[in-house]
């Protein structure tokens, strides 16, 4: 057996280990092409709406999982075996970061993300601790599993968003109404950008590590940015994802950016450096891109993903069959469309359903 240090290439040995999948639809789409076909994955492919997910999740804590190189790449790859979806996503969480770091956070089943002691005062923001990348080392080992093992199915990595993050800090937990981050955010602006940019550093430290390792593409999830007005996202949200987005724009490959309820914060999302921009169910796509180009008019042509309402998948085919064909349709309006859900699978979702809504993507 060679030592670990012989078996792991350097970074830029590792960076070179990327793949060359330029023709994989999903990039194409990406990169605002139009592939010979259209690509689909889902948020939250990997998880319980899968039964080969929960076996192998019997008895292993959530973030445990995540930190156990064969494990997550096996439960990354169960939906890409089942659905013949033509994007995997890694196998991790947002709070992955925080807890490699030493915070004292969990996953509650069911609930999401819990910390012991909320982060409210500057002494809290302060001893937070810094992630080195040797402390996500299972994560990227992951990563290489999958490079060699997915073949031509591009790998997302992904990181939680500065405010998403700090929103679980903040509030303590899952949160309805973000109140004590937006009182933090308003009487105490520079705590509040303080803990930001720390947590815009865990983000890049940790998506540069899943870049090293292989990923062809990052997405970064400001799942309840749509909180926000316009306003307070440009103020105090914005520079911090652009951090993130900008730091990695030097590997080269796709930056996708997304958030629910952001119908008015798109163009403002765009801005912060997406090269895609990931849309929820409430605003069709193509008044997503009437909304990016006037704002923007000189900017390259919109690349969207999305943005099928993922309830609708427990209901009537027909109706799941009917929004594809909307959404499909609504899609052309971009220069690169990459189906997906408007948030990530529910629990109680019949898996067959998501395979026959890759089938007909496949189809039109
Ligand atoms: C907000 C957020 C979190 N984590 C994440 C986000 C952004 C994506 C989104 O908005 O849905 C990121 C994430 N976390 C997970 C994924 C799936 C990755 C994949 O499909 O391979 C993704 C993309 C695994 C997970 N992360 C979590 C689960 C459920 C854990 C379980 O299996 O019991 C999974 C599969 C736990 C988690 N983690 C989080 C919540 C709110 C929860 C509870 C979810 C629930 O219980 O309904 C925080």
């Amino acid at each position: 057996m060679m030592s670990p240090s012989a078996q792991t290439p350097s970074p830029a040995a590792r960076a070179h280990r990327r793949r060359d999948l330029s023709g994989a639809p999903f990039l194409v789409a990406a990169r605002g092409g139009r592939p010979d076909r259209l690509p689909v994955w889902f948020m939250r492919q990997a998880g319980r709406s899968l039964p080969e997910y929960r076996a192998l999740r019997e008895g292993v804590q959530m973030l445990d999982a995540c930190f156990e190189p064969e494990l997550l790449a096996e439960i990354t790859t169960q939906p890409v075996r089942r659905h013949g979806v033509d994007a995997a996503i890694l196998f991790s969480d947002i709070v992955v970061p925080l807890r490699a770091a030493g915070l004292d956070i969990d996953i509650v089943a069911g609930t999401g993300p819990v910390v012991a002691e909320p982060v409210r005062s500057e002494g809290a923001i302060a001893a937070l601790p810094r992630l080195d990348p040797g402390q996500v080392a299972p994560v990227a080992e992951g990563v290489r599993l999958l490079v060699d093992s997915l073949g031509d199915v591009p790998l997302i990595g992904f990181a939680g968003a500065p405010f998403t993050l700090a929103s679980y800090l903040i509030e303590g937990g899952p949160s309805r109404n973000h109140e004590h981050t937006k009182a933090l955010m308003h009487s105490e602006p520079a705590l509040w950008h303080a803990l930001a940019d720390r947590l815009a550093d865990t983000a890049l430290t940790f998506l540069r590590a899943q870049i090293d390792a292989g990923v062809d593409a990052v997405q970064l999830f400001d799942s309840w940015a749509g909180a926000l007005s316009l306003r307070d996202y440009r103020e105090f949200v914005l520079p911090h994802s652009a951090k993130v987005l900008a730091g990695v724009a030097e590997a080269g490959i796709p930056r996708i950016h997304f958030g629910v309820g952001t119908g008015e914060l798109l163009p403002a999302m765009r801005e912060a450096g997406a090269d895609v921009v990931g849309v929820d169910w409430r605003i069709p796509l193509d008044e997503a891109v009437r909304r990016f180009t006037a704002h923007a008019p000189d900017a390259p042509p919109p690349v969207v993903q999305g943005n099928l309402d993922p309830a609708l998948l427990l209901g009537s085919w027909s109706v799941v069959e009917s929004e594809v064909r909307r959404i499909v349709g609504e899609g052309r309006a971009a220069a690169g469309h990459i189906v997906n859900l408007g948030h990530g699978v529910l629990p109680g979702t019949d898996p067959e359903v998501l395979t026959r809504v890759v089938e007909l993507v496949h189809s039109l």
